[in-house]
């Protein structure tokens, strides 16, 4: 099958014929597709069959999150894998009900949470550390420092289209080496692997058989030249990290091998499609044009705009990112992205931490108690800002609080926050691609909130078409695997499947102009009251060590200085 040259759509790829059919189906009759989902809180596993993907088993479960310190969020890499095994198993003995078996399952693809980073020990193949993800912030010191050398946080832009910032990879492998022995003995052994989820999933799916990971998730690590697609040896040597840790780069959709370890209920599967979970709901929602605009809405919210072959480099603090690449010979497509650390994230916050809400799942029902926030304004900046404002010390601010304020008031503005966030990065998508954005497709669980949605369409002035697909993140990755070369099972119609299969809701703008800039000019104020609140980084135990070896390369003057005003800090901290 020849590689499609999205976005332009028309370009046309014969149908098969049912004899061709009949050839590629020939070992897999039923041409099932299996989608392992990793995001940041939930992992899933869904079967959809081929080539209408209609989704007949889904199973999910709940990934826990170890915060052994403020900003720093982990996740067991063990856990993932264990998970990832048991919702497949979960979903075969549903396919199984429906009279299908594993042996129908012609491939599978991999979907990820983006960024998070794990190193392992390529000899006993054990995670040398937690799984250290994306929203992460110990870095920022680090960042700080590249930040004071290199003056501008654009600085690698041109090469890799992102900021510096804790956000990205680069940044978590670098820390891993410089303060976990176990890790630093490994490099030296020659024996330590690093990579974004994708690859330790696809790792051990081989048994240690295959290091890869794909163009779209190399692009958020902050070492990929989006030119030559390939790690850059420059931003290798300003990381210190060696190139023989990191896996090789792919495109999102080709035959990359099988499932060999024999403890997976997968053992046996052609792995062929690997794509960042953001990108991945970008190809489920049919943006395959340039213009064509989603934003999904989970832990996090990511609005991602297609530009088409040509990278366009922001000045506005979005990021420039591989949209997807359909196989090795298939040209590569970018988008220009808007990052939002904390948009469902802020409601598990209220239910968990809080206490304000049962579940977040009833965040529609407190919100629509009340007719308005009540002038109440929730920035979440729990870790910093992400677009467009990159302010890694930024914190959260609920603020406009009276003596009417009811909880339901907060539930509001924790909505309405999501949906500012998102007009922040409408404002600056705009002025970058040039392109009228004039809708925006909608997905995530949390878009079966009426109410999200419709504050979202008054809060941006646009329309919003929800999708009825239970998720887009998946049957964009199921889509990505079935349509890799050699396994044929569907041919990459966006035109067909955009006004034929997909049903949106819609939900218009009820406010006037006015109304929306005067409340968007509001959380403006607040946003700017929250910027640089915090001054000085926390001194943690571990950074403790990073700040004595930084000490011992000081002259000894400065060393007594910076003890004495230690031993002060000490001295004012214990409580009396
Ligand atoms: N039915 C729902 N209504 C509103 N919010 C929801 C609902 N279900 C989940 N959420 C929110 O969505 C976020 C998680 O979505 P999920 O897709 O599981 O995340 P992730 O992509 O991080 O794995 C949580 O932060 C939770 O607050
Ligand atoms: O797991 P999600 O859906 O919050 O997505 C996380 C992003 O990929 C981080 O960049």
């Amino acid at each position: 099958m020849s590689g499609i040259n999205l976005p332009s759509s028309s370009a046309e790829v014969p149908f098969r014929t049912s004899e061709q059919r009949k050839m590629s189906f020939s070992e897999n009759p039923c041409g099932l597709v299996g989608v392992i989902d990793e995001g940041t809180k939930t992992i899933t596993f869904s079967v959809y069959t081929t080539p209408d993907f209609k989704e007949i088993a889904s199973h999910s479960v709940e990934l826990s999150i170890i915060t052994p310190q403020d900003g720093w969020y982990e996740q067991d890499p063990m856990e993932m894998m264990n998970s990832i095994n048991h919702c497949a198993k979960e979903s075969l003995k549903e396919i199984e009900k429906k009279g299908y078996s594993v042996s129908d399952i012609a491939s599978v693809g991999i979907t990820n949470q983006r960024e998070t980073t794990i190193v392992w020990d390529a000899v006993t193949g054990k995670p040398l550390y937690n799984a250290i993800v994306w929203k992460d912030i110990r870095t920022s010191t680090t960042v700080e420092k590249i930040l004071a050398k290199v003056g501008d946080p654009n600085h690698f832009k041109e090469t890799t289209g992102l900021p510096i910032s804790t956000y990205f990879s680069a940044l978590k492998i670098k820390w891993l080496n410089d303060n976990v022995p176990a890790v630093k003995q490994a490099i030296k052994k020659n024996r330590c692997k690093a990579g974004t989820v994708d690859s330790w999933i696809i790792w051990n799916l081989t048994n240690g058989g295959l290091h890869i990971t794909d163009v779209t998730n190399a692009s958020r690590t902050l070492l990929m030249n989006l030119c030559t697609q390939n790690w850059d040896p420059v931003l290798l040597r300003t990381f210190g990290i060696e190139q023989e840790m990191l896996p090789r780069i792919h495109s999102c959709s080709e035959i990359f091998g099988k499932v060999t370890n024999d403890r997976s209920a997968l053992q046996g599967i052609v792995i062929s499609g690997i794509l960042g979970n953001q990108q991945a709901s970008l190809l489920g929602q049919m943006c395959v044009k340039p213009g064509q605009t989603k934003n999904t809405y989970r832990s996090g919210c990511f609005l991602l705009c297609n530009t088409g072959y040509q990278p366009v480099f922001s000045r506005h603090g979005m990021l420039t990112t591989v949209a997807y690449k359909l196989g090795p010979k298939s040209p590569t497509v970018f988008a220009l992205e808007g990052s939002v650390s904390v948009a469902g994230h802020a409601l598990s916050w209220l239910q968990n931490k809080v206490r304000l809400l049962p579940d977040s799942k009833e965040a529609e029902k407190y919100a629509d108690m009340v007719p308005t926030s009540g002038d109440v304004y929730f920035v979440p900046a729990f870790t910093g800002l992400y677009a467009p404002y990159w302010s890694q010390n930024a914190r959260g601010i609920i603020i406009g609080l009276t003596q009417f304020t009811r909880k339901n008031h907060i539930v509001r503005a924790a909505l309405e926050s999501i949906c500012f966030q998102t007009r922040d990065i409408l404002e600056c998508m705009h002025q970058e691609c040039g392109y009228e954005i004039n809708k925006i497709h909608a997905d995530g669980k949390l878009t079966t909130n009426n109410l999200l949605m419709q504050l979202q369409a008054d809060t941006a002035g646009l329309p919003i078409f929800r999708s009825q697909l239970t998720d887009s993140t998946a049957f964009g990755a199921a889509m990505c695997a079935a349509h890799a070369e050699g396994i044929n099972l569907c041919r990459f119609e966006p035109e067909r499947r955009y006004y034929e299969n997909v049903h949106y809701d819609t939900f218009l703008p009820t406010t006037t102009v006015a109304e929306r800039e005067e409340r968007y000019g509001k959380w403006k104020r607040a946003v700017e009251r929250c910027l640089g609140w915090v001054i000085k980084q926390k001194k943690t135990k571990t950074n403790t060590a990073a700040y004595h070896r930084m000490l011992s390369s000081l002259p000894a003057s400065i060393f007594i200085m910076s003890s004495f005003a230690m031993l002060v800090h000490s001295v004012a901290s214990v409580k009396p």
